[in-house]
């Protein structure tokens, strides 16, 4: 086995060319066993095999730098530098994480799990080495998908001036999660095409070989263009900004991309290499559904069929659901996404209104924008997405949609923790960067039917509002309690004296299995579920405060700027002296891990709930 002697960066460099390949098959399967165990991104690590030992071959780690952008697609550099046995927990808790991490390794230089970063964080490592007079390389690997996003043009715009060698290489396999979409897309197709209409089967670079920055590469293709009758100069639009374009490269082929890194490597400014990848490559059911084996669970490797098929609906599929209703009823409802279609669960919205229906590419700051000016054209837009990719969006919120108060609905998936995606995936600060923003609402439902009643509310409402709900199953529980919505106030679900749990969207459930817990201990326990975090249900707090020593509110939000601190200002401004304890996320990023057991780790679980609030009753 070839892979056994891998054990820390540059051992690749001891094996043989000849037996490259064979240590690209040995990659490819152990990646399809291990992920067919934990879960995790097969798709862009199966399609970056090839991409990832050129570069292991071609560079010098850790002096040597690669940025990857998401980092999904960074499993085999994990392998190449000496974390294949960690491959048994991957994405588990305490594990080896998903994406890049600075604190598992010397050799990943950035932390990344969100997209269009890894041009300006190279350009940073760039700045930094040139300021310091190093001299090693920097590489930033980004997708095609990636490259919509609009942080990679600024750092593109940014990194055109530079006089010293800084390589970016365009992981092109024409997906994003989804299909890739727009214009970019379209020129990369183009490219493509012409590559094709070459017939240059091992990309443009190849057959013009030996070019240097701005001199024969691009004249050479002039030259060439006589021969087309349909002519794309490959990388012209990167060229004119003073960005040197070498490829299209086969970027399954190991010797072509080593040999394009070394030219690359003596461009006296930015240079960038457009690789070529399948996504999916060498696993039959990854290729036929890239989509699906983007993030895979668990699955039978025979099959490609999920380990663990899903039984019941998920939140996302209520969303789904609602939509298409919705849209049916409302000729002005338009939905919005930022290349998570399938994510969000807008592909069937997408099927049945194709024409009320926009992928904007991974741009959310221009998804919330454009819904802004939608709202602005009389439509009511209902922009999807996860919450911690919304973040990205503050200041449009803001600037663009609440300073107007246009009636945009945000759908906020994903919203409390997710799991496996770890730090730079939970949704836990939502409530806290929503809720300063004046105009804007804030809702989040208990169960599947009051996610539907809230979506419904929320595109009558006529002003911002934001519904978010969790990744995963869709809570049945409490389903005779379905009061009609009304703005700004919480439903009594249980009404008793002593303690008053205040719970918030998933939290509603854990303060279920919390009450019947105190009660079985003696404690007379109210549930209310507060519906909205913004505006909060001052009443509702008002009167708990009249007939409970402790009240408790709980949240998966973190703590600051949450729900609870809410709840306590308002105590606090109307002199109420009653017990609190607020159940929230520390004022810290949590890492990969199963929810359930993360859960229990930072005490919010029922278990820990208990004990927390016992203690509090100790106390008073
Ligand atoms: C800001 C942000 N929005 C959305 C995502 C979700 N996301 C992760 S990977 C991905 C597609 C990236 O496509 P590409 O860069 O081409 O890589 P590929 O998956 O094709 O390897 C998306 C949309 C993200 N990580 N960050
Ligand atoms: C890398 C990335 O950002 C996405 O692929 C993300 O992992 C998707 O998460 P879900 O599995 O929750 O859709
Ligand atoms: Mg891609």
């Amino acid at each position: 086995m070839l892979l056994e002697t891998i054990e820390r960066a540059n051992d690749i460099k001891k094996i043989k060319r000849e037996d490259l390949s064979a240590l690209a098959q040995e990659i490819r399967e152990f990646l399809i066993q291990k992920i067919s165990v934990t879960g995790g991104h097969l798709g862009s690590n199966l399609g970056a095999v090839e991409l990832t030992m050129a570069l292991h071959l071609s560079l010098n780690l850790p002096e040597d730098k690669i940025v990857w952008d998401v980092g999904h697609q960074s499993y085999t550099h994990k392998i190449l530098t000496g974390r294949k046995n960690g491959f048994e927990s991957l994405r588990q808790f305490h594990g080896l994480s998903g994406f890049p991490k600075r604190k598992e390794s010397e050799c990943d230089v950035f932390d990344t799990g969100h997209s269009s970063t890894s041009i300006s964080a190279g350009l940073g490592l760039v700045k930094a080495r040139d300021i310091t007079g190093r001299k090693n390389i920097v590489v930033s690997v980004i997708g095609d998908g990636s490259l919509t996003g609009g942080m990679a043009y600024e750092a593109l715009n940014n990194a055109s001036k530079l006089e010293t060698n800084f390589i970016i290489i365009l992981n092109d396999n024409n997906m994003s999660i989804s299909e890739n979409v727009g214009g970019v897309s379209k020129y990369l197709n183009n490219i493509r095409t012409a590559a094709g209409y070459l017939d240059f089967k091992k990309g443009i670079y190849n057959a013009l070989q030996g070019t240097r920055r701005g001199d024969s590469m691009i004249s050479r293709l002039r030259r060439a263009k006589s021969s087309f009758k349909q002519l794309v100069i490959p990388g012209m639009l990167f060229e004119d900004m003073g960005i040197t374009y070498l490829g299209p490269v086969d970027g399954h082929d190991i010797g072509a991309m080593v040999s394009v890194i070394h030219d690359a490597k003596r461009v006296e400014g930015p240079v960038m290499i457009h690789v070529l990848t399948q996504k999916g490559k060498g696993y039959e059911p990854a290729e036929r559904h890239p989509a699906r084996f983007h993030g895979a669970e668990p699955f039978d490797i025979e099959t490609g069929i999920p380990s663990h098929p899903r039984t019941e609906a998920n939140y996302t599929d209520i969303f789904s659901t609602v939509m298409c209703k919705l849209g049916q009823r409302d000729e002005k409802i338009v939905a919005i996404t930022a290349a998570m279609p399938d994510g969000t669960g807008l592909k069937r919205f997408r099927n049945m209104y194709p024409e009320r229906f926009f992928d904007v590419g991974i741009a959310e700051e221009h998804a919330v924008t454009f819904a802004a000016g939608l709202a602005a054209g009389g439509m009511k837009p209902i922009v999807a997405v996860y919450s911690s990719f919304l973040q990205r969006a503050y200041d449009q919120i803001l600037h663009d949609v609440c300073i107007q108060n246009l009636p945009v609905v945000f759908a906020i998936d994903r919203a409390g923790l997710v799991g496996s995606d770890g730090e730079t995936h939970q949704g836990i600060f939502d409530f806290t960067y929503l809720s300063g923003i004046p105009n804007m609402h804030i809702c989040a439902p208990k169960n599947k039917w009051e996610l539907s009643d809230m979506l419904k509310y929320a595109v009558g409402l006529g002003c911002p509002i934001a519904v978010r709900y969790p990744r995963g199953t869709a809570y049945t529980g409490l389903s005779e309690y379905r009061a009609p919505v009304e703005f700004g106030r919480a439903e009594w679900i249980y009404e008793e004296e002593k303690i008053a749990l205040f719970a918030v969207g998933s939290m509603v459930k854990t303060a279920e299995k919390v009450r019947e817990v105190l009660k079985e201990k003696g404690h007379g326990v109210s549930l209310i579920n507060a519906r909205f975090v913004k505006p909060i249900d001052r009443e509702a707090v008002k009167k708990a405060c009249g007939n409970h020593g402790l009240i408790v509110t709980m949240e998966e939000n973190v703590s600051c700027g949450g729900y609870g601190e809410k709840v306590l200002e308002y105590m606090n401004e109307s002199g109420y002296k009653n017990g609190f304890l607020n159940i929230s996320i520390p004022d810290a990023y949590v890492e990969h891990g199963n929810v359930e057991l993360l859960k229990q780790e930072i005490g919010i679980d029922a278990e820990s709930v208990v004990n927390r609030i016992c203690e509090a009753l100790k106390e008073r």
